[in-house]
């Protein structure tokens, strides 16, 4: 076997992770062909011509300009390389236009004589990354109606809470719960049920555009609308417009005293989020009126 420079530089030109090598004040000492094809491709500042850069002064510069990851990278290498932690090692998003990225840079020390150097290398972990996206994203989805469930519903519902309180505009909250479900599952079985919650599911998302608004199955035949940005008077409109849809979906309830066919109630509430209110008030407000909507005969919606 070859033990040559040579042969050693070959092997880590053929490693897919991009390892760039640092003395002790960020001067490069050397890179791999992974690292310099990257910075090539992707208009890095140091690609091929690397020699006379400074690692640690890009990462100041980057930092300087806001990038947040350039911070922790800058930080991170100085934690080795004054020998206050052993290793460092952190994921970043690197998102090309194109496609998303996420790589994982570690830094390790070695020595030679008395000169430390520091080795780091970014390793691309896209494909976990995605699929840990999936998952999540998934555990956020309802598996029956392919909308929200109730613990995305309130991760989005605390967020948009937020945004409208900092913006100082009113938020809307509508409740449906559908109207005699309970006859028409015994009606027409079980099954039938669950596609009318499907089509619930779809009509639903079509009142939820925007990036403040979020439709969401709360409970079994329960929903959930929040509308950002948006004042009772048009949150009523777009109940008015929900129910009359509901309707126009023609499923069968031959037994609902309220018509022959599927209909909803609705309770709608606004609040505009300030430091005086929270925002489990707007949904116990929505709840309320729900009870009122029931209890004024359903197929409606009260505010
Ligand atoms: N098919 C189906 N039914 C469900 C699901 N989740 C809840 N339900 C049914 O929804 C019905 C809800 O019944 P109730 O709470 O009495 O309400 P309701 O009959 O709609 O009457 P009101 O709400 O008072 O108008 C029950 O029969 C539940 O079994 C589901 O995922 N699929």
């Amino acid at each position: 076997m070859q033990s040559s420079h040579e042969f050693l530089v070959l092997v880590l030109d053929s490693i897919t992770e991009h390892i760039v090598v640092i003395d002790e004040t960020g001067d490069i000492q050397f890179v791999n062909q992974s690292w310099s094809a990257f910075g090539n491709n992707n208009a890095c500042v140091i690609g091929d011509n690397w020699e006379h850069e400074n690692y640690l002064s890009e990462c100041d510069k980057a930092s300087a300009m806001g990038d947040e990851f350039g911070t922790k990278a800058g930080t991170g290498i100085r934690t080795v390389i004054e020998n206050r932690e052993s290793f460092f090692d952190f994921e970043y998003p690197c998102h090309s236009p194109s496609e998303k990225r996420w790589f994982m840079m570690r830094v390790t020390p070695f020595q030679v004589a008395d000169q430390k150097y520091f080795v780091i290398s970014h390793q691309n972990i896209t494909k976990r990354k995605l699929a840990e996206e999936d998952v999540s994203n998934l555990a956020k989805i309802d598996g029956l109606t392919d909308i929200s469930n109730r613990r995305a519903f309130d991760e989005f519902f605390h967020k948009e809470w937020s945004r409208c309180c900092r913006l100082k505009k009113p938020i809307s909250l509508a409740m449906v719960d559908l109207d005699h479900f309970k006859l028409l599952n015994d009606d027409y079985g079980h099954q039938s049920g669950d596609e009318c919650l499907v089509k619930m599911g779809r009509l639903l998302k079509e009142f939820a555009n925007r990036p403040g608004d979020m439709c969401a199955r709360y409970g079994g035949e329960e929903f959930v609308l929040v509308w950002g940005d948006t004042s009772l008077a048009q949150a009523k409109q777009l109940c008015n417009r929900l129910l009359k849809n509901i309707i126009d979906l023609n499923i069968q309830n031959q037994n609902s005293p309220i018509k022959n066919c599927l209909t909803a109630s609705i309770g709608l509430a606004e609040i505009i989020p300030d430091q005086g209110n929270e925002a489990k008030e707007l949904i116990t407000k929505a709840d309320r009126m729900l009870y009122r909507a029931k209890d004024s005969g359903r197929n409606r919606v009260e505010s």
